[in-house]
């Protein structure tokens, strides 16, 4: 018999199904050139927690919808992440040698590739989110709304809005409130796409997307907060990634405005203000997500 908590096997079984989805989107055998395809690839299956999509996966079955209807949103926004971290990693921006315990994408692919692999990764989200449509079924008009959120969300209003403002700001930053800014933006939105795309597939009202846009937005300031402390506090080892790079880039980050655990209370506060409002969602089951918030916030990894 299996002793492993029902939640673990939960999240492996989403984890094996998106990276086996995420395959059939991008073939083996792809017909592109062969550089372009090995670095998305590399990247793509690096060994990403995949906490993205399973926000989606989760929110779409708290609505009572298929998992398979939720699977090409949910590579979707793993590609779109992968691109911004491939693109985050360049010497241009942080200039880092390691990603998920491997080289960076630059590391072996060499800059050019490595930038043109993260456009492409970026492009094919949309065809992803399109085959939501012709092969499981979600409705034409979510599928518009998916993609006006996506564009919003992981654009020059949203992810990439957060990145320019954190580039920007790297020494310059005076208050907690520019800081939020950039955390909200960089990292939060695109968690608020992924619960409120999930949402959209199972068939939201709009007080429910409200709802979920307030859960998503606490849960990404703690997450991006946390990412701050585990870059101080973390085990290299683990997370895959080098530690101290904020320090060493001379980034302010929420430990340096108020303190390891001020911050760490931060986030304590943040996840509960987020399951209050995920509590106000009156979902069909939203017991997955709850658990989901727990998690993100306890990871070490
Ligand atoms: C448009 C682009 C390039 C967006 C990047 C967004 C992002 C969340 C980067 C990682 O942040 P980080 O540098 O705080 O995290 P890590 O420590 O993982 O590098
Ligand atoms: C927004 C941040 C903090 C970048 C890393 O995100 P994850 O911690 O989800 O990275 P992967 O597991 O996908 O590599």
């Amino acid at each position: 018999m299996n002793n492993r908590p029902a939640f673990e096997l939960y999240l492996q079984e989403i984890t094996e199904q998106i990276t086996n989805e995420l395959k059939e989107i991008l073939p083996a055998e792809w017909d592109v050139p062969q550089s372009l395809r090995d670095a998305m690839q590399y990247s793509l299956m690096a060994g990403g927690k995949r906490l993205r999509p399973l926000l989606v996966v989760a929110a779409a079955e708290a609505f009572g919808a298929e998992r398979q209807a939720a699977l090409p949103v949910a590579c979707a926004v793993e590609m779109v992440h992968t691109y911004s971290l491939i693109h985050d990693d360049l010497p241009a921006m942080d200039n880092d040698d390691y990603r998920r315990g491997k080289l960076t994408n630059h590391k072996v692919f060499g800059e050019a590739t490595a930038i043109l692999a993260g456009d492409a990764l970026l492009t094919h989200a949309f065809y992803s989110i399109v085959q939501a449509g012709r092969k499981s079924g979600v409705s034409a008009e979510s599928l518009l709304s998916i993609v006006e959120d996506l564009s919003e969300l992981a654009g020059a209003r949203g992810m990439v809005g957060g990145q320019v403002a954190d580039m920007e700001g790297e020494q310059g930053l005076t208050n907690l409130e520019q800081l939020q800014y950039i955390h909200l933006h960089k990292t939060g939105d695109l968690i608020v796409f992924s619960l409120i795309a999930g949402a959209r597939i199972g068939g939201a009202t709009q007080g429910q997307l409200e709802a979920l846009r307030v859960f998503g937005r606490d849960l990404g300031l703690a997450f991006q907060i946390q990412d701050d402390i585990l870059d101080l506090t973390g085990d290299e080892q683990k997370m895959g990634k080098k530690t101290q790079s904020d320090v060493n880039q001379q980034k302010v980050t929420y430990p340096f405005f108020i303190g390891l655990e001020q911050s760490q209370e931060q986030v304590s506060v943040l996840t509960q203000s987020a399951k209050d409002a995920l509590g106000r969602a009156d979902l069909t089951d939203s017991s997955r997500l709850m658990e989901i918030a727990d998690y993100l916030m306890r990871r070490d990894h």
